[in-house]
């Protein structure tokens, strides 16, 4: 990890074709180290500002800086997986992709489901999963690469409390190591763990862009 590393927005607005300015003079920059929340209403354009962070969507206005930064981990807000394939074997494969042999990437794997307490089902298949399980194996999977900048979108909607301040607890601890993570969430026990707080509807436009 580079100790310049950061991400940052200069003068950010984005809309779909078609659509209204969802954001608009976002201009952020976060280093390693900080775990940011991103919130704001349904549809105000949380996920969205992680695709452009992720380099993934082009902003309609304005440019993103990623300095330094390598390795992107994302977990998406709806887990997905192969229903017969186990939980290691989506936690692994990442790490097959990135070049590592199965011997080497499984006690990585496991490491990063071990985060997340879910050692116990490394086995299982992902059909056979909870909601709770499943969003863990998706931060699991995001986290396995130890990527520079993780992208967390509603980590905690299918969550109890507990499980919540223990998953607050380890996206800080991975910061803390030297990772950006920024997570998009409604959650004001998640929001309240983050360092920092971006609330995108101070960005949404007043009046005339969407006129
Ligand atoms: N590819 C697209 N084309 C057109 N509109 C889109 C596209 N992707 C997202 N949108 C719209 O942009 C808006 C912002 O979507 P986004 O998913 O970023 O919101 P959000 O704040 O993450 O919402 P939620 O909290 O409900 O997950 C929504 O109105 C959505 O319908």
């Amino acid at each position: 990890m580079d100790d310049g590393m950061v991400v940052a927005t200069h003068d950010v607005a984005h809309r779909f074709p078609g659509t209204d300015v969802l954001f608009e003079h976002l201009n952020i920059t976060v280093r390693p180290g900080e775990t940011v929340a991103v919130c704001g209403p349904s549809g105000c354009g949380k996920s969205t500002l992680l695709s452009i962070l992720a380099g993934w969507e082009k902003p309609w206005h304005g440019t993103v800086e990623r300095h330094g930064i390598g390795r992107i981990g994302w977990a998406f807000q709806n887990p997905y997986g192969v229903p017969e394939r186990t939980a290691l074997d989506h936690v692994v494969f990442p790490l097959l992709a990135k070049g590592m042999t199965r011997r080497a990437a499984e006690p990585q794997a496991m490491e990063a489901l071990g985060l997340f307490d879910l050692e116990y089902a490394a086995g299982r298949r992902f059909a056979d999963l909870s909601g709770g399980e499943a969003q863990r194996l998706m931060l699991a999977r995001a986290v396995c690469a130890r990527p520079d900048l993780l992208l967390v979108d509603e980590p905690t909607a299918q969550l109890d409390t507990r499980t919540v301040h223990s998953v607050s607890h380890v996206l800080g601890h991975l910061a803390g190591q030297g990772m950006i993570v920024m997570v998009a969430t409604h959650d004001p026990d998640t929001r309240d763990a983050c360092r920092r707080v971006i609330d995108l509807a101070e960005y949404a436009p007043r009046g005339e862009a969407n006129a």
